[in-house]
């Protein structure tokens, strides 16, 4: 019998982010490994005109969830939605809400973030460190409470190379970005935003790294641990291979390449690619979560859950794998073929963003406009180039992570566990993984049918020929031109027809 299958069964487990990319994994192997658990509440705010029941049922009839209904048919009873914003004092929750979930919490699962790059700053530190505090607060009153697991990155101290399991200390105490954050004024905020995340690329890593430091400070007298995972990436196993359901990540420069938008990229393509599974971060969570409950150790232990030093990858070696599977499974409706590279200069970077990303949208949507129809593809190039300049400080850089928690936990499973809860990213094999990633994409990101597949090739092939056709009518109009201005070029000109007429 699994020990963490066991010691989740019949817990009353607190989720914040439910309805988020790990949250849903979560939950997923949750009820999977453990149906006889009493009850998982999750805090989720209604949002796009759905309740929060309308939201929990969209979760429960995505494809993810297929087998937990299998094996746990009464999964709708176990989850109770709790109406919460974490935007707000005291989450919005109401007082009967507040008493249940303080009486019967015996675990926390935070996971809960604004995890885009550009936020400002006070909506960061809201979500990621005022909210962070206030929840730790909130298990400050649970007296069921067995463990607190804050969901946190990597890359919360990006701004080193080699970087231990241990909280690193930021310039200005939490406490005081906090209470500044009440009376500041925007403006104000904006132009101190540079200096407070310093050789931090966003507010997000930054922010990060305080909620991080609130959590030591906050969850000094409880079980706490906190998770750092690298870049998340669709499942490798479980409950199937190449789960995603958001753009965050490569998931988005996946489509990008797929449908021939994304030409080239400015990265080092020997950098270590740092992705990690989001089950196995999921398995490590898990694990974590009752290793913190039953051993209590005595200080908050930091788990990185990265890939790079015990499976290491680099950029190159995944563009390859991910621009191969396009020959195998490409996208429908491509706007090029995908064919990328990568750039390491500034120099040559502007040269290609300009010849194969900027002119193709101007020339296409010129001839859209020419068609009758209304030009789309410049602003569409815009926003993802816009996307990658966010991305580029992430493909750019290496960092070592060191894993000795990581792998002390591991060695701590039983044999079972370490099946049930796999976390040994060193079984990994990072051709499957990203033709799996790759396929995933297409089916649950944007729910192309395999069946579309041969017409897709067909389009594939009409581009070529599209290329072809232009590049040779490019040639002829700059050599016509060359031909009427340049004798250097007539002479060639002359030589080639007359070698034709030998
Ligand atoms: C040579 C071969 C190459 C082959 C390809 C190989 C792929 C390599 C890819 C390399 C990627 C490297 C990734 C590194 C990531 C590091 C992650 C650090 C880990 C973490 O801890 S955090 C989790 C990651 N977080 C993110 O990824 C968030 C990033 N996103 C943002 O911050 C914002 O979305 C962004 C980029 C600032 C854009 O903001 P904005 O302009 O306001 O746009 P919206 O967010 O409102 O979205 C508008 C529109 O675009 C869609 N969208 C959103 N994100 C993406 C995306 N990443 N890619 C594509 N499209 C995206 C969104 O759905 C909206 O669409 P609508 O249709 O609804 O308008
Ligand atoms: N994905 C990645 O690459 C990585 C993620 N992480 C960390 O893992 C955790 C989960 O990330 P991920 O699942 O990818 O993130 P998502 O963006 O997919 O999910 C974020 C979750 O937070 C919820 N949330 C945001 N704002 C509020 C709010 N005001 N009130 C209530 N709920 C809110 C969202 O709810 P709603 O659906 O209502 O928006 C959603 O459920 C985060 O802490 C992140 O920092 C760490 C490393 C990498």
């Amino acid at each position: 019998m699994s020990m963490i299958a066991a010691f989740y069964s019949s817990k009353s487990i607190l989720i914040t982010g439910a309805t988020g990319f790990l949250g849903k994994v979560l939950m997923e192997k949750l009820f999977r490994t453990s149906p006889d658990l009493k009850i998982i509440y999750i805090l989720v705010r209604p949002k796009a005109g759905q309740t929060l029941q309308q939201r929990v049922f969209q979760i429960l009839n995505s494809k993810l969830f297929e087998k937990v209904k299998e094996i746990c048919p009464d999964v709708h009873e176990k989850i109770r939605p709790i109406s919460a914003d974490l935007n707000q004092h005291d989450f919005g929750i109401s007082k009967e809400d507040m008493e249940e979930l303080l009486s019967s919490t015996n675990v926390i699962f935070h996971c809960a973030a604004t995890v885009r790059f550009d936020d400002p700053l006070r909506h960061a530190v809201q979500l990621n460190v005022t909210a962070t505090q206030q929840l730790l607060f909130m298990a400050s009153q649970m007296p069921k409470l067995e463990a607190f697991i804050h969901l946190s990155t990597a890359f919360s101290n990006c701004n080193l190379q080699h970087i231990d399991e241990v909280i690193y200390p930021c310039s200005v105490e939490p406490k005081k970005i906090i209470d500044s954050m009440e009376w500041l004024d925007d403006a104000i905020i904006d132009e101190i935003t540079p200096k407070l995340i310093g050789d931090r690329p966003n507010t997000y890593t930054y922010t990060k790294a305080l909620g991080e430091i609130v959590v030591q400070q906050e969850g000094a007298n409880m079980n706490v641990a906190i998770i750092r995972p690298s870049i998340v990436g669709a499942t490798w196993q479980e409950p199937f291979p190449g789960w995603v359901d958001n753009l965050n990540g490569p998931s988005g420069m996946i489509i990008a390449a797929g449908k021939g938008f994304l030409r080239s990229i400015k990265a080092t393509p020997l950098a270590i690619a740092d992705l990690i599974p989001a089950d196995t971060v999921i398995n490590l969570t898990l694990a974590a979560g009752w290793y913190t409950a039953v051993h209590r150790p005595k200080s908050t232990l930091i788990y990185h859950c990265t890939s790079g030093n015990l499976n290491p990858c680099n950029w190159l070696k995944m563009g390859l794998h991910v621009l191969e599977t396009f020959e195998k499974v490409p996208f429908e409706k491509a706007f090029r073929r995908p064919k990328a590279n990568f750039t390491t200069t500034s120099f040559t970077n502007h040269y290609w963003n300009a010849v194969s990303h900027r002119a193709p949208a101007v020339i296409y949507d010129i001839y859209l406009r020419l068609t009758g129809r209304k030009p789309r593809v410049t602003k569409l190039m815009n926003r993802m180039l816009r996307m990658l300049s966010m991305l580029e400080y992430f493909v750019n850089h290496s960092w070592e992570w060191s894993t000795h928690n990581t792998e002390m936990l591991m060695s701590m499973l039983s044999p079972e566990d370490q099946r049930m809860f796999n976390f040994d990213v060193r079984q990994l094999n990072w051709l499957e993984y990203i033709e799996n990633y790759v396929l995933g994409v297409k089916k649950y990101l944007l729910k192309e049918d395999m069946a579309g597949i041969p017409e897709a090739r067909q389009h594939l092939k009409r581009l070529r020929n599209i290329h072809y056709l232009f590049n040779v009518a490019l040639f002829l109009i700059i050599w016509r031109l060359l031909i009427a201005r340049w004798q250097m070029a007539r002479n060639i000109w002359f030589f080639i027809s007359s070698l034709h007429t030998l």
